[in-house]
């Protein structure tokens, strides 16, 4: 007797450096095929494609055709990978890093595309970690203070460079042409689906956590008349109903079909974020259960049932996780992006050689070589801060610090001191979830740097709790595989997707005492630089941050 074949759904998971496309099973969320496909221009940093002008310190810029060539290429090659046929996908969902933000015009092309745009930087999608919004930020912040507006709280008394505002401010500062000329404002998370669909569509997760929407709007235009005359109606530019996560956006139209190789009419679930995504695969989505997904950057997602102001906080969020909770965000925006810059910059010519040799990353040999050595014995402490501090002081114009350098000091060393700041980074946040009220109870690590053992190790030390792993190395893909899944009806909701299809793997790592001990006191040191440098004691990062130029390189 022939059976069906199974019915799966594809989760396509827009990351930093690259987009990843996964076929899962419905019924039990097993993963049967994947493709990855790297960013064509990659992260846009230095200097714009096309004309080669140079970019200022601080910009990180994305080219949205890298982002359909992740469909175009990733998603077939999963299919064919994984041996389905297209009838057998009933849901496709995406996910994407935010805040990812493109000026586009009304029919949804980026201004980038637009003749007479394509010289100018600001027409270019936004990259999460594009930070050169930050004076834009701090006024809004100050602006927001002083007013007296009621949302701030949601943003523990912060907002980011990164998200939707800023950015747009600056574009509004710099190029107001660009700015005019952007019918829409749009989060590459709602831009892809717009792709797929042929018709735009918003979700509450970004416009929440990114765009400043709470309790049913978004800032109003007193608040930001007080930004620049021209702001006041920037929200028309954001406008639209927003969609509950888990839910269809719309059918996949002709042209997508013919792009993905799946069927016209496939359900296309709502957009959703990278991080926020993935608590569904790792069955992290009940309140007090924290999940940290950990790659180049590391975002810490948690629901509760309690609603409290955390200081340093991204954002909370009403059904921003999962409907019916509180989401909270937090967040560390240099985590592997640290690490990686140890690797380009500490790692000597001899240690690239003897990786190669051996067949490993830098990273796992400085990982190795650093490994040995008891807790402190390097003599460092560093702050993690080369990409700025999201959480908890929400400052991008911060910079790393590392004390305790000697001529004896060598390149593990550093790399080591680095995985350690990580990891204190991580438990400031979640004490300040603590100190707030807000209990954390579980937590669950996932993404790009589970790979690495002895920094999991290090956090479970350093955290002083054991850590449950996701047990997938495609969380954000399965998790908005799961989405597909309960748009297309195939479960009632986020929660029971979640418990059939996700996946969890329970104290993976477990804390050593002795360790743990030792950890204590150098987070006592850690926390002494963190509040010096960056509470006010000594506002150096920022006077060094002013006489930084742009790279001619
Ligand atoms: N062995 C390793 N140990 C620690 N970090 C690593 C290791 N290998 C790669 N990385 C870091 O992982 C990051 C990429 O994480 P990943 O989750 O794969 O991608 P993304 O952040 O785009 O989702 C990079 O910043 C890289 O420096
Ligand atoms: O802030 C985010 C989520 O709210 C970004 O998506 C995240 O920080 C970047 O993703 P990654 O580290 O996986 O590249």
């Amino acid at each position: 007797m022939t059976t069906d074949p199974p019915a799966v759904t594809v989760g396509v998971d827009f990351g930093t450096l690259s987009g990843r496309a996964l076929v899962v099973a419905v019924e039990d969320g097993r993963e049967l095929g994947t493709a990855v496909h790297e960013y064509t221009h990659g992260v846009v940093e230095s200097a714009l494609p096309g004309s080669g002008s140079r970019l200022p310190p601080d910009w990180a810029l994305q080219v949205p055709q890298d982002w359909r060539d992740v469909l175009r290429f990733a998603v077939p090659r999963a299919l064919a990978a994984a041996g389905v046929r297209p009838e057998q996908v009933v849901g496709i969902a995406t996910d994407f890093t935010a805040c990812t933000v493109l000026p586009v015009t009304s029919d949804g092309t980026p201004l980038s595309e637009v003749a007479g745009f394509a010289e100018r930087p600001h027409a270019f999608a936004k990259l999460w970690k594009h930070h050169a919004a930050q004076p834009e930020a701090d006024e809004i912040v100050r602006a927001a203070e002083e007013s007296g507006q009621g949302w701030l709280g949601r943003y523990g008394g912060k907002i980011s460079s990164e998200w939707q505002y800023a950015k747009a401010l600056q574009v509004l500062r710099e190029d107001p042409g660009v700015y005019a000329a952007a019918e829409r404002w749009i989060e590459a998370a709602d831009w892809i689906v717009w792709q797929l669909t042929g018709e735009e569509n918003r979700n509450l997760c970004t416009a929440g956590y990114k765009g400043i929407h709470q309790d049913g709007g978004y800032p109003d235009a007193g608040f930001l008349a007080l930004l620049h005359p021209d702001f006041v109606d920037f929200t028309a530019k954001l406008e639209f109903p927003l969609s509950q996560l888990g839910t269809a956006a719309g059918k996949l139209s002709a042209q997508a079909a013919a792009l993905t190789g799946l069927r016209e009419g496939t359900v296309v679930a709502v957009g959703n974020v990278d991080a926020h995504v993935t608590s569904a695969a790792a069955r992290a989505l009940e309140p007090g259960h924290m999940l940290a997904i950990m790659g180049t950057s590391t975002c810490h997602i948690m629901n509760s049932d309690v609603l409290a102001e955390v200081p340093g906080m991204c954002g909370v969020v009403r059904d921003g996780v999962v409907p019916g909770l509180w989401g909270y965000e937090a967040g560390q925006s240099g985590v592997g992006d640290v690490l990686a810059w140890a690797v380009r910059t500490c790692a000597p010519h001899e240690y690239v050689a003897e990786a190669r040799r051996v067949g490993v990353s830098v990273h796992e040999l400085l990982t190795r070589k650093a490994a040995a050595q008891p807790v402190g014995g390097h003599g460092l402490v560093a702050l993690d801060w080369h990409s700025g501090n999201r959480s908890v002081l929400v400052d991008h114009h911060l910079s790393g610090l590392i004390l305790g350098l000697t001529l004896d000091t060598r390149p593990e060393d550093i790399y080591r001191a680095l995985v350690e700041a990580t990891a204190f980074g991580t438990r400031m946040i979640i004490e300040a979830f603590e100190a707030s009220g807000v209990p954390v109870e579980q937590f669950t690590a996932a993404g790009g740097l589970l790979k690495n053992t002895f920094l999991m190790q290090t956090y479970a030390d350093v955290l002083g709790r054991p850590i449950n792993l996701l047990a997938s190395e495609q969380g954000p893909a399965l998790g908005a595989a799961i989405h597909a899944a309960v748009a297309a009806g195939a479960y009632p909701d986020i929660r029971s997707a979640s418990a059939a299809m996700g996946r969890i793997e329970r104290s993976v790592y477990v804390p050593d005492p002795a360790r743990v001990a030792a950890y204590d006191r150098l987070y006592a040191e850690y926390r002494t630089l963190h509040d010096h440098f960056g509470r006010g004691g000594n506002d150096v990062m920022h006077r060094l941050r002013a006489l930084r130029t742009a790279r001619e390189s």
